[in-house]
């Protein structure tokens, strides 16, 4: 792929961050990835915020989206994206080890937010010399931070698509999270998250993304697509593809690093300590295009809608657009074609080139 020429991996070492907690992280690790490059007035950054098991190769999993002459265009923006602070891909969280004790944090790893996560990328971007962000972009908790992230920093960000996302986490949504986070402390290997060296919950953690991969499809997708099939074994297709998708997280991700990112969507509130969600809203300066999914049943379309009347009710200079997908909450990852699109056209709109 032509971008990957023009990817650089790289990683920072922070002394010491402190959490919205209070507590104290030190040696934090941000890993992240660049495409193209950054003007001499650091203002052509575009930062893609990933979704709860992604990672910092965005180029790879928004193949479509950002690259040479994409809707984000490699060729006249500096795309970065970094692993998030309680991840699990080259970022500090609870597999890490403590610099203090020389082992894995385990359950002694701190409450993060989407806040504090925000602040790391704050913190990576400046040292990368970016003086402003022309976009933060992201899908469901990549959403959430790039709302976050308009509010937190309104002078630093002068566009933004949240998609398939929240302005403060909603019930269901937090519904779901427990019941994944119950799926994995259910199981005795968790061990209250001191598992490090040996398996880990890994039967826990499997019925974990079954959940989440309900939540994540529609009723339609899965209808055409196993309807009422067996598999050889004799159960339901639609219980094999569960599976399969249980067991391939377990291999890929870890348990302590998926709670501890559930509990910062959970906590996730932009109008949390600012006068609720209205004063919030009122700070950002930003151009926002927020964007839903018509089959998504976990960030409903409806609530979708919603943010964005909010967003209006606020003052933000804002737009609404929505992916039309049988895919349901994922299409922002599958429907990439729809998704560069709808990017590409807010882009030349505010820019002034159509
Ligand atoms: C695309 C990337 O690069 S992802 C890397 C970064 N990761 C992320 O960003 C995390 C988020 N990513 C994701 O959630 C997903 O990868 C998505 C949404 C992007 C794509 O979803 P997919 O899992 O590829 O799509 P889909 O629902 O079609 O599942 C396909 C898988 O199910 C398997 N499958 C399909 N039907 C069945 C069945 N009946 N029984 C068992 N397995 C089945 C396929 O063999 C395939 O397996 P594979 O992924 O090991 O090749
Ligand atoms: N399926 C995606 C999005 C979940 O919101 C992921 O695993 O990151």
């Amino acid at each position: 792929m032509k971008v990957l020429e023009k990817c650089r991996t790289g990683k920072r070492v922070l002394p010491e961050v402190v959490l919205e907690s209070g507590a104290v992280l030190r040696e934090v690790e941000a890993a992240y990835e660049t495409y193209g490059e950054l003007n001499e007035t650091g203002t052509n950054a575009v930062l893609v915020c990933h979704a709860l098991t992604g990672d910092a190769q965005a180029a790879a999993w928004w193949n479509g989206v950002i690259g040479p002459k994409q809707a984000l265009d490699t060729e006249r923006y500096f795309v970065i994206c970094s692993n998030v602070l309680g991840g699990c891909v080259g970022s500090t969280g609870p597999q890490s080890v403590n610099p203090e004790t020389g082992r894995p944090y385990g359950s002694s790893f701190p409450v993060v937010t989407i806040r504090d996560m925000v602040h790391l990328q704050h913190r990576l971007l400046q040292e990368l010399g970016v003086s402003e962000l022309h976009l933060v972009i992201g899908g469901s908790m990549g959403g959430l931070q790039a709302i976050e992230w308009a509010v937190t920093y309104p002078s630093f960000v002068r566009h933004c698509i949240p998609i398939a996302s929240a302005q403060q986490l909603s019930a269901l949504a937090i519904a779901y999270n427990d019941a994944m986070r119950s799926a994995v402390t259910n199981d005795p290997a968790w061990n209250g998250g001191d598992y490090y060296g040996g398996a880990g919950p890994v039967q826990g953690f499997a019925l974990a993304r079954k959940i989440g991969m309900i939540t994540y499809r529609s009723f339609e997708l899965f209808q055409d697509r196993f309807g009422r099939e067996t598999a050889p074994n004799g159960t339901f297709q639609i219980q094999s593809y569960l599976a399969h998708h249980g067991q391939k997280l377990v291999n890929r991700f870890d348990a302590g690093s998926y709670l501890c990112l559930l509990n910062a969507m959970d906590g996730h509130d932009v109008g949390r300590g600012r006068g609720g969600l209205q004063a919030a809203l009122r700070q950002i300066t930003a151009r926002v295009l927020w964007v839903g999914i018509d089959s998504d049943r976990l960030y409903t379309a409806a609530e979708q809608r919603a943010c964005y009347e909010a967003l209006k009710g606020a003052g933000v200079k804002c737009s609404y657009a929505e992916i039309q997908s049988v895919h349901g909450h994922d299409a922002f990852l599958i429907e990439r074609e729809q998704t560069a699109e709808i990017v590409k056209s807010f882009l030349q709109r505010v820019e002034g080139t159509v």
